[in-house]
């Protein structure tokens, strides 16, 4: 590597790590370099000078020409009346440019009077290595004035692992047509009927491409050709581009009685295509012009979708969730043929989730909401959380399995168009928005979980299984009651003494439900409330509620996940919690603080005035899981991180050290 190379290695290791590590990656290659060479095809050349030469030559140069774009949406031309002195005087002037060292390049050096900016290598957005270009280039605007049509001037480092990285990933201009000069190395190819043929250099030869804004403007006649240069692993390469760009306000529409694509700006396509970029990861196109095309490629993409082996599973649930979300934005769009697909698809996954889901729990339980579990790898740490048995966690991962390969296998059943009435459609509308929320569920859960994860980050979290639920309201407020008499028998046994009062806000949770005043009549409890709109009075509970909100509304705006996780990001919350300083100078955390290891008598302890509270919290939405893991065991988990000292424990104030509930399945 030179000097003056960019630092690809080290500013991408975690991509090279992520290839090179995974041992199913071997002899997985990119790029074929036979695969271009072998292809036999003529390319379109084209001697210019013909043009000047008026009458039926001219004529018959012009329908090359059109030819050319037409099948190839390329051509090559000789003649073009740019003097080989220019052109190599333009590469001499390049090679010194791009020999400067590298922080010159970045920062800029008064040889190089370009403006700031000017200069781009690599693929900043790139999330595997395919997507990172190896290359560097300068920006070279013509005119003072736009910045958009312009020379571009570019270097291809020379490439030790050629075939796994591409110089410039496959694409096609945006613009309206682009001309190009390469030296002798090679690299460039096109996709010619599926095939990546190479454009063989000569160095008297410039090459066209016709760009996006050329095949909107033909109505589709003229191709904007897709392209690629492949990586050399001996030598640099070095090639000029110049792309015709209209001004920014400039309106692409065709004059055609049908045209495909809707009148655009170039303005709007280059914020469209830059939009794409980042949620795609790749570039869409003229496409996206085309609505229904747009539909059916994302309709495409969802049906298609699997995690590929090399991915983890934070990066292929947000590619989903990204299908999704845009499925969902583009949805009066639909067609019924998509509604039927993706119907199709959806039934069979719940029809998947319910089966799975009664081995799996081996209840009876009706399949609605999901939820994905995660299992950390390694088990040295000290916090036990998923309580996943062995077992349990194989099953869970082929019940996983199971319903990403069934899904995709039930794809080819859905081809059969159907007839539905307006009532079946609607209904049917209303079961696609559930079932692609659910579908959303699932992805925004496991943001929430691994967002969290910061621990164990390392390891990644593996998915366990599709955890299948429902709860209705009246069953949740049955289990708001059993979750609350284990805690008063709890708290009773700590205290010796009986409950005969408790006191509560308002919370709809307690106030006029009838369960509730039930069991409390039954066990002789008297309910008092609090004085209605007077937080005061709860001061303590109010104010750790408080930063547990503020805490839960952050990590769901952060990561724009729906309010339905509400309860999951509690108990995140919650979680963080107990488990950060609140108070440094006590160099304890309240989790440290409620367990204390009682040296004399080398038992765990809990603090007197506060019970710590391991059960499930009855939130108003959360499907409240059974308590499987008894609470000796619970205990028994949770001793590891105890703390010895005792005497601390007596000078921490109520306030500082109030329990807050949490989950038993917490995230980590
Ligand atoms: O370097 C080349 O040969 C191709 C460059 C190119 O396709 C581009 O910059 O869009
Ligand atoms: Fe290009
Ligand atoms: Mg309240």
């Amino acid at each position: 590597m030179d000097p003056f190379d960019p630092p690809f290695r080290e500013t991408y290791k975690p991509l090279f790590d992520n290839h090179f590590n995974n041992e199913s990656r071997k002899g997985n290659r990119i790029v074929d370099l036979q695969e271009a060479s072998e292809c036999v095809y003529e390319l379109p050349l084209i001697d210019l000078s013909r043009l000047n030469q008026g009458g039926i030559e001219s004529e018959k140069c012009k329908q090359e020409i059109a030819k050319a774009s037409q099948e190839w949406g390329f051509f090559q031309v000789i003649n073009h009346g740019v003097s080989q002195e220019v052109l190599e005087n333009m590469r001499s002037e390049q090679v010194k440019a791009f020999r400067k060292p590298f922080n010159d390049k970045v920062n800029g050096h008064y040889v190089l009077d370009f403006l700031a900016g000017s200069y781009q290598w690599g693929t900043p957005s790139a999330t595997c290595l395919r997507q990172l270009a190896w290359s560097e280039a300068f920006h070279v605007p013509l005119t003072d004035i736009s910045t958009i049509d312009g020379v571009t001037s570019l270097r291809y480092p020379s490439c030790p692992i050629s075939t796994h990285v591409f110089g410039l990933m496959p694409h096609t201009d945006s613009d309206f047509l682009t001309i190009l000069h390469q030296d002798h190395v090679g690299g460039l190819q096109l996709l010619k009927n599926g095939k990546w043929i190479a454009v063989n250099p000569k160095q008297e030869i410039l090459i066209v491409i016709i760009g996006d804004l050329f095949q909107a403007w033909s109505n589709g006649t003229y191709k904007s050709v897709e392209h690629r240069v492949v990586a050399n692993k001996h030598f640099e390469r070095f090639s000029t581009a110049y792309f015709l760009c209209p001004s920014y306000d400039t309106i692409i529409e065709s004059c055609d009685e049908t045209p495909i694509y809707r009148r655009f700006t170039f303005k709007e396509f280059r914020q469209q295509v830059q939009e794409d970029v980042k949620t795609f990861g790749h570039k869409i196109g003229l496409s996206s012009q085309v609505k229904d095309y747009k539909i059916d490629l994302l309709v495409q993409q969802y049906k298609q979708f699997t995690i590929l082996e090399e991915e983890s599973i934070d990066s292929g649930f947000a590619r989903f969730n990204t299908i999704i979300t845009s499925l969902k934005a583009l949805d009066e769009g639909f067609s019924s043929k998509n509604y039927d697909d993706l119907i199709g698809n959806l039934k069979v996954h719940e029809v998947v989730m319910e089966k799975d889901s009664e081995i799996y729990r081996g209840k009876k339980e009706r399949v609605k909401s999901i939820a994905l579990k995660a299992k950390k790898e390694s088990s040295d740490d000290e916090t036990s959380t998923s309580g996943s048995d062995g077992k349990e966690y194989v099953m869970a991962v082929r019940n996983f399995k199971k319903f990403f390969r069934r899904r995709v296998n039930l794809l080819g059943n859905q081809e059969k168009k159907r007839s539905h009435s307006d009532k079946g459609m609607r209904s049917k509308e209303r079961m696609i928005r559930n079932a692609l929320d659910a579908v959303n569920q699932i992805i925004s859960l496991v943001i929430v979980q691994n967002h969290l994860v910061t621990k164990i980050k390392r390891h990644s979290l593996e998915v366990l299984g599709v955890i299948v639920k429902m709860t209705s309201r009246t069953k949740l407020t049955m289990k708001l009651v059993l979750w609350l008499n284990r805690q008063m028998r709890k708290i009773q046994n700590h205290l010796g003494s009986s409950i005969v009062a408790i006191r509560t806000d308002h919370g709809r949770e307690f106030d006029n439900e009838i369960q509730f005043r039930a069991y409390c009549d039954a066990q002789g409890i008297t309910h008092n409330f609090s004085t209605p709109r007077t937080p005061q009075s709860d001061g303590v509970v109010e104010r750790k509620n408080r930063t547990l909100q503020e805490m839960s509304r952050t990590m769901l705006n952060e990561q724009s996940i729906p309010q339905n996780f509400w309860c999951n990001a509690v108990d995140t919350s919650t979680y963080i919690f107990n488990r950060i300083l609140i108070r440094p100078i006590l160099r304890k955390t309240p989790y440290e603080i409620f367990r204390v290891l009682n040296k004399h008598i080398m038992k765990v302890e809990e603090s007197l005035n506060v019970t710590f509270d391991e059960s499930h919290p009855p939130t108003k939405l959360s499907p409240l899981v059974d308590d499987d893991v008894g609470e000796e065991e619970a205990i028994e988990n949770n001793t590891k991180v105890v703390n010895n000292s005792n005497e601390e424990d007596e000078s921490i104030e109520a306030d500082e050290v109030v329990n807050i509930k949490e989950s038993k399945n917490d995230p980590l």
